[in-house]
């Protein structure tokens, strides 16, 4: 089956999305996400430029020769621009031979493994007390697993924390600056989930996002402090580039620790799974090289007893949940995946098979991945230039967003 076209599609229903399109000389068609967010047309230009023309011709079958051939032959290997766009053409190839096999995505990747994902919610509120009842909310929608945010008081734009009940970052325009206290949020963040505990009891799963901002030893001092309220788990919580300072958060605390939604390949997380220094792996299939890469990456994690917990904002789009929820569906040491809804216009621009049930999603029998594009929909949301916010400490210093 080989290879006739592939178009890029960039639109912005709510926000800015990157799509390929493959199509094959057998009238199939597959599509795979490539959103960098803030960074969109970057990826966009790396695939129109120089991915797409050396995919025409190629057999569409052959998912892990063009996998070596994209990563291996640019010689300039990671990143992710490259990784994002690789991951892009891994994942429509992948949704073109399910649907040639007439089967969903994750029959081809061993058959599923559980009856359905887990999922965990973003719940965000302006205080502890908005937020303890945002994390009422998801569990009375059935949620088994909510990652709590709160707003600091006397801190502006924390990470997490939406104007209305949904949470998205990137705004138009120009970087938005924020400020940020770690000296604030050591002290607040116990408080927080001291009154979650107290409110819901243990039975369901809490998490937490710090976002890359603390240094090794005050992170290991927030995991300390939160023991007492069993998170399932801590998330990101240095900048992860740094894979030694875990070495130092291991030995001060039992809280879980999650860590790779901003990882590309296997090599970002390789000492934090060989050593054990993490016990969720957040790598998703849009930033980290799409399903094959991602799966080389589980299975190496599996070997540690480390699971999977892929990242799922709002930024990676449709086509890259519907994906990820076949991985989930078939990978054997899952964890967790991170949803959250997506706006109404994409989800009308992005039509899927997946479903949300009692605190687990399914991604539905379609063959293929299940998530398609309505074209004439999405150019009627012509892009629009955003970005993610940045973060300085008080005295102006540019820190961690
Ligand atoms: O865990 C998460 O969902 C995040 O950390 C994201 O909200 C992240 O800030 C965005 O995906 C950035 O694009
Ligand atoms: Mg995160």
């Amino acid at each position: 089956m080989k290879i006739t076209g592939a178009s890029v599609i960039v639109t912005c229903p709510g926000r800015n999305f990157v799509t390929l399109k493959i199509v094959t000389d057998q009238g199939l068609y597959g599509i795979g996400d490539a959103t960098l967010n803030g960074r969109e047309l970057a990826v966009a230009s790396y695939l129109s430029d120089h991915v797409i023309p050396c995919l025409i011709g190629r057999d569409a079958h052959q998912i892990e020769d063009i996998w070596q051939y994209l990563y291996r032959g640019a010689y300039w290997r990671r990143g992710p621009v490259t990784m994002s766009a690789i991951a892009a053409v891994d994942t429509a190839l992948w949704d073109i031979k399910a649907k040639a096999a007439g089967l969903p995505l994750y029959q081809l990747l061993g058959g599923r493994s559980r009856e359905g994902v887990m999922v965990y919610g973003h719940a965000n509120g302006a205080d502890i007390a908005e937020t303890v009842d945002r994390v009422g909310a998801y569990l009375e929608m059935g949620y088994k697993a909510v990652r709590a945010q709160s707003g600091i008081p006397g801190l502006d734009g924390v990470y997490g924390i939406g104007k209305g009940k949904s949470y998205e970052p990137a705004t138009k325009g120009l970087p938005q600056e924020t400020i940020w206290s770690t000296e604030a949020y050591l002290d607040f963040a116990p408080k927080l989930f001291d009154a979650l505990r107290t409110k819901y009891g243990f039975a369901p799963h809490l998490l937490h996002d710090v976002h890359h901002r603390l240094t090794p030893i005050e992170a290991a001092r927030l995991g300390k402090s939160l023991e007492p309220f069993r998170l399932f788990w801590m998330e990101d919580p240095t900048p992860a580039e740094n894979q030694e300072a875990f070495r130092l958060i291991r030995q001060h605390t039992v809280t879980p620790l999650a860590v790779g939604e901003v990882f590309n390949t296997i090599w970002d997380c390789k000492s934090l799974i060989e050593e054990q220094l993490i016990d969720y792996i957040r790598t998703t299939v849009v930033h980290a090289g799409g399903i094959t890469h991602l799966r080389r990456i589980a299975d190496l994690a599996a070997l540690y007893q480390v699971r999977t917990g892929s990242h799922g904002a709002t930024d990676l789009s449709p086509v890259c949940m519907g994906a990820a929820l076949h991985f989930d569906l078939w990978v054997p040491n899952f964890g967790v995946q991170e949803y959250m809804a997506h706006a109404d216009e994409t989800d009308a621009v992005f039509p899927h098979s997946y479903r949300f049930e009692d605190g687990f999603m399914h991604p539905g029998e379609t063959p293929g991945h299940g998530v398609d594009i309505d074209e004439k929909l999405a150019a009627r949301f012509p892009y629009q230039p955003a970005y993610l916010p940045v973060a300085r400490l008080r005295d102006g210093t540019m820190w961690n967003w």
